[in-house]
C-alpha cells in the first residue's frame, strides 16, 4: 500500500493578472513537503512575489487553489491561517514607539481570544521566540533604534511567536550586508531543522539558494521553467536560458557555486533557445 503524505502547502493551476493586463502568473503548480526548504528564483518581473502573495492568501488567486495541510485556504479564516503560516518580506511596515518585545507579542494575536491579553503561556512563547532568534538582549530596545539586520531579526521573532508550521519569505536579506545575510539564513536553517518549519523563500542570490534550499523552483514569465535540487537546476544552460547570462560553475562540497561571466551572446527566446558557446 502506498503511503500518501499531506503536503504542507500545495498550489494547483494558480492564475493572476493585474487589472486588464494579461495574466502575470498562469497555470502555476507547486507543493512543499513538511520540513522542506523550497527556493523560488527567477528574473525580475517573473511573478515570484505575486505567487508568494497568493500562497500566503494576501491576494486571492483568479484561478486555481492553494491548500495548506490538505485544507483549501479559500475557506479558512484569516486567524487560523495566521496560526499556521507567517510571511517575512524585504521591508516591513514602519511602526513607531514600540519595543522589540511589544512587536514580538503581536505574533501571539492569532492565538488570543478577543478578550484575552498576552500573558502566562503566551508570554512564555514570546520568551521562546526572542531566544531562538537571539533577540533577548535587545527585547526592551525601541524598534526604530535597531540596525537593519537587528530589525529584520526582530520581525522574524514576531513571525516565530506565531508558532508557524510554514514560513514564507520574500527576499528577506535584500537590504542586509553579507554578514547579516548569512546570520539570517543560518537562523532560518536552524528553525527549519530544529523546529521542522517548512520554508518557502523567494531569493535573488542564487549561490545562497544553492547552499540553503532543498529544492529550487525557477520561474520565467509567470511559469515554472525548472524544478529540482540545486545541483539538478543550476547548470550552464539554466543561467543562459533563464537569466540570459554566461556563467561558470564550480562545486563546493557538492554545492553548485556560479560565477557570472557576462551577458549571453543572444537573448534567449524560450526554454529551447540554446546558445552555443
Ligand atoms: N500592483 C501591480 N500592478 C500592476 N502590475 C504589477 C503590480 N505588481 C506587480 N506587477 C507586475 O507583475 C509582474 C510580476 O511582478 P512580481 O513582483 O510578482 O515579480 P517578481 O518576480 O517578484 O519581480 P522582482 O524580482 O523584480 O521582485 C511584473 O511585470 C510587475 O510589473
Amino acid at each position: 500500500m502506498t503511503k500518501t503524505t499531506t503536503q504542507a502547502l500545495s498550489a494547483a493551476d494558480l492564475k493572476y493578472g493585474y487589472g486588464r493586463e494579461a495574466a502575470i502568473v498562469n497555470g502555476f503548480d507547486l507543493s512543499a513537503a513538511p520540513g522542506e526548504w523550497l527556493g523560488i528564483v527567477g528574473p525580475n518581473g517573473s511573478g515570484k512575489s505575486t505567487v508568494l502573495c497568493m500562497l500566503a492568501r494576501l491576494v486571492s488567486p483568479q484561478g486555481g487553489s492553494v491548500t495548506m495541510d490538505g485544507k483549501d485556504m479559500a475557506s479558512m479564516d484569516t486567524k487560523s491561517i495566521a496560526r499556521h503560516m507567517t510571511m517575512l518580506t524585504q521591508t516591513q511596515e514602519q511602526v513607531q514607539d514600540i519595543t522589540v518585545r511589544e512587536l514580538v507579542r503581536r505574533g501571539r494575536n492569532p492565538h488570543l481570544k478577543w478578550y484575552e491579553e498576552c500573558r502566562g503561556k503566551h508570554e512564555d512563547v514570546v520568551d521562546w521566540a526572542l531566544k531562538v532568534t537571539s533577540m533577548q538582549d535587545l527585547q526592551h530596545r525601541p524598534l526604530q533604534e535597531l540596525s537593519g539586520g537587528e530589525r529584520q531579526r526582530a520581525w522574524l521573532a514576531m513571525c516565530m511567536a506565531q508558532t508557524p508550521k510554514l514560513l514564507l519569505l520574500d527576499e528577506p536579506t535584500t537590504y542586509l550586508d553579507i554578514a547579516h545575510q548569512l546570520e539570517l539564513m543560518e537562523l532560518i536553517r536552524q528553525l527549519n531543522r530544529e523546529q521542522g518549519i517548512t520554508v518557502i523563500m523567494v531569493l535573488h542570490d542564487l549561490n545562497q539558494a544553492a547552499r540553503y534550499c532543498d529544492r529550487i523552483v525557477a520561474m520565467k514569465q509567470g511559469e515554472i521553467v525548472r524544478e529540482g535540487t540545486p545541483g539538478d537546476v543550476f547548470r550552464v544552460e539554466f543561467f543562459r536560458e533563464v537569466f540570459g547570462i554566461e556563467a561558470k560553475l564550480y562545486y563546493d562540497d557538492g554545492v553548485p557555486v556560479y560565477l557570472p561571466c557576462g551577458i549571453a551572446k543572444s537573448e534567449p527566446e524560450g526554454m529551447n533557445a540554446y546558445v552555443t558557446a
